[in-house]
């Protein structure tokens, strides 16, 4: 089943950029999505659409079933959005943070669970101030799952983290699949992509071109890994702007 369809979908925004020109893809249930492309291409633009934080100019958007933006008030309730801005109660220890989602989303019962499958144990007696980078993101995606959402859309999760903090990251993604979720992950780190992802989505000036798994577009460039076979297909659109 497509948890997410994206049909024609346009954003130009008043200043009259096109940050979007008529994407289409679908996301599977429980699939990991990475969503690449470089800086300004329109990345962060789509998932504030999809997670009805913007409204679309035009198009078709539909989640586990329900249409963007009619039925916003629905789709808030599947879906979780994890911002690189996080900022939880600095003061409030983690499991206060979390039971502070909880209460929001009137699902106290799912705190403990969530604290023992997010390995978050050991540190919910911290304060958040006191916790490291990589801690942090994890208790920012906990306070997103305590939601029990269905989708969840991770914007560039692992910047700034240190290579075991994200090793830990890429763990606890790979705990979001075990657990059903469907992931929408938007990334500069191909390494990253290439060990998460289902399936790659690229986009380019608001336009998708392509859509693969990350082996399938390996072997379109004759490349052993996504960050060599990404920055070809960089090289042939530049090329083929020229
Ligand atoms: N609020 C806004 N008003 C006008 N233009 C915007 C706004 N937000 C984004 N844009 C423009 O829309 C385009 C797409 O931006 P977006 O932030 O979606 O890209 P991105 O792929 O997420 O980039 P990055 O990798 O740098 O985060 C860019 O040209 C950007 O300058």
């Amino acid at each position: 089943m497509h948890l997410i369809e994206v049909e024609d979908l346009w954003k130009i925004y008043k200043n009259g950029v096109e940050a979007l020109k008529g994407i289409s893809f679908t996301v599977d249930e429980g699939e990991v999505f990475t969503f690449l492309g470089p800086n300004g291409a329109g990345k962060t633009t789509t998932i504030k659409i999809l997670s009805c934080v913007l409204k679309p100019t035009k198009g078709k958007v539909v989640i586990s079933g329900y249409s963007s933006p009619k039925e916003c008030d629905k789709i808030r309730r599947v879906v979780t959005t994890v911002p690189q801005e996080f900022q939880g109660f600095s003061d409030l220890t983690v499991r206060e943070n979390i039971e502070y989602f909880a209460k929001l989303y009137d699902t106290v019962d799912k705190v403990d669970e969530i604290i023992e499958k997010l390995d978050l144990k050991e540190h919910e007696r911290k304060r958040f101030k006191e916790l490291s980078g990589g801690l942090k993101r994890r208790v920012a995606i906990a306070c997103g799952l305590v939601g029990d959402p269905r989708v969840i859309f991770l914007d560039e999760p692992t910047i700034g983290l240190d290579p075991k903090a994200r090793r830990n990251l890429w763990k606890l993604i790979e705990t979001l699949k075990h657990m059903k979720i469907t992931v929408f992950l938007a990334t500069h780190y191909l390494d990253e992509a290439e060990k998460l992802a289902d399936k790659v989505g690229v986009i380019y000036k608001g336009k998708i071109i392509k859509i693969s798994s990350p082996s399938e577009l390996m072997e379109e460039f004759k490349k052993e890994n996504l960050e060599d076979a990404y920055l070809s297909l960089m090289e042939q659109l530049k090329s083929e702007e020229e």
